[in-house]
């Protein structure tokens, strides 16, 4: 017999991925709204379920993901926050061994397609920008929310310039002050807990982030991609109250200048070669000085740093 022992450890289980699109048709002109919904449930007497097979306190990934079609048809959509707040609170006050879960959203955008010059009311166009992240967490009787985005492509093709780094008998790269700073955004901000028993407007505060996080991309003189997110992040806390902190992942999409002297051709930092891999990879943190951490807020939430 073997002396080895095993418990359960953290676990979550629930519905992922329910793409749902919600179109309200009130009047003529159509709205849509273009989601990818995770509902995950956690509670310690679903221990049993795990070690046991017993489903009696199951309550069935399908139906999880019956309620989120529900939900949007019932109550719509209006935020993804805003629909994953109301998941949350539907699925703990509703089953009492349900003490927390984490509920996700990505949120796509379509604009309207435009008919000699006018917006058609029912035909879109996805946007090709970002898109948008929203989670809920409930854990110990508390309720977190994030907002966020990825894939938020941005590149200044001056502006930017990277020097003053040590250099050893591996170092090659040659200091620049002036080079191609370009990077695939993904950044999510907590709301402080306050805000959120307020009220937030959330979709503005979306719209909101978004424009600080570009206008500041785009009017920092960067030094660095670490300097350039730092100053995004503490763009975005100083302009709204309602975050306590944001988190980034950026990719440095390096641009390298061709080398056409081989073919008896200057290249005045015109021509460069976008290379996809390896890439540099800066995560950070920016915290309002004074706010109480929330690492349960990030449990599981998939991320970085
Ligand atoms: O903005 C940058 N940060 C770095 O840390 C780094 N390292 C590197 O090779 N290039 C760059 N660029």
């Amino acid at each position: 017999m073997s002396d080895v022992t095993v418990s359960l450890g953290a676990n979550k289980y629930g519905k992922a991925e329910c793409r749902l699109v919600k179109i309200t048709r009130d009047t003529a002109r159509h709205e849509i709204e273009d989601l990818n919904v995770t509902s995950q449930l956690r509670g310690a007497r679903l221990v049993d379920s795990y070690l046991t097979g017993d489903n009696s306190l199951v309550v069935a990934t399908d139906t999880q993901k019956n309620t989120v079609y529900a939900f949007a048809r019932e109550h719509g959509v209006g935020s993804p926050e805003e629909l994953l707040l109301r998941l949350g609170d539907h699925f703990v006050s509703s089953f009492d061994w349900i003490e927390g879960g984490l509920w996700q959203a990505e949120q796509y955008s379509w604009d309207r397609i435009l008919l000699d010059g006018l917006e058609h009311d029912h035909s879109f166009v996805r946007k090709g920008q970002a898109t948008r992240l929203a989670t809920v967490q409930k854990v110990d009787g508390e309720t977190h929310v994030t907002a966020g985005l990825k894939d938020l492509v941005v590149l200044k093709s001056t502006g930017s310039e990277f020097r003053g780094f040590p250099r050893d008998r591996y170092t090659t790269l040659i200091e620049t002050d002036d080079r191609i700073l370009a990077t695939s955004v993904t950044g999510r901000w907590r709301y402080l807990p306050e805000a959120v028993e307020a009220g937030i407007d959330f979709n503005a505060l979306y719209a909101g982030v978004s424009e600080v996080f570009l206008a500041t991309f785009a009017s920092v003189h960067s030094l660095a991609l670490q300097q350039t997110q730092w100053e995004m992040g503490k763009a975005a806390i100083e302009a709204f109250p309602e975050i306590a902190e944001v988190k980034f992942a950026m990719p440095n999409k390096h641009h390298f200048l061709v080398d056409l002297a081989p073919y008896g051709l200057e290249n005045p930092n015109e021509v460069f070669y976008a290379a996809d891999r390896p890439y540099g990879l800066i995560e950070g943190t920016i915290v309002r000085d004074g706010v109480a951490a929330a690492p349960q807020a990030w449990t599981d939430v998939p991320t970085f740093v």
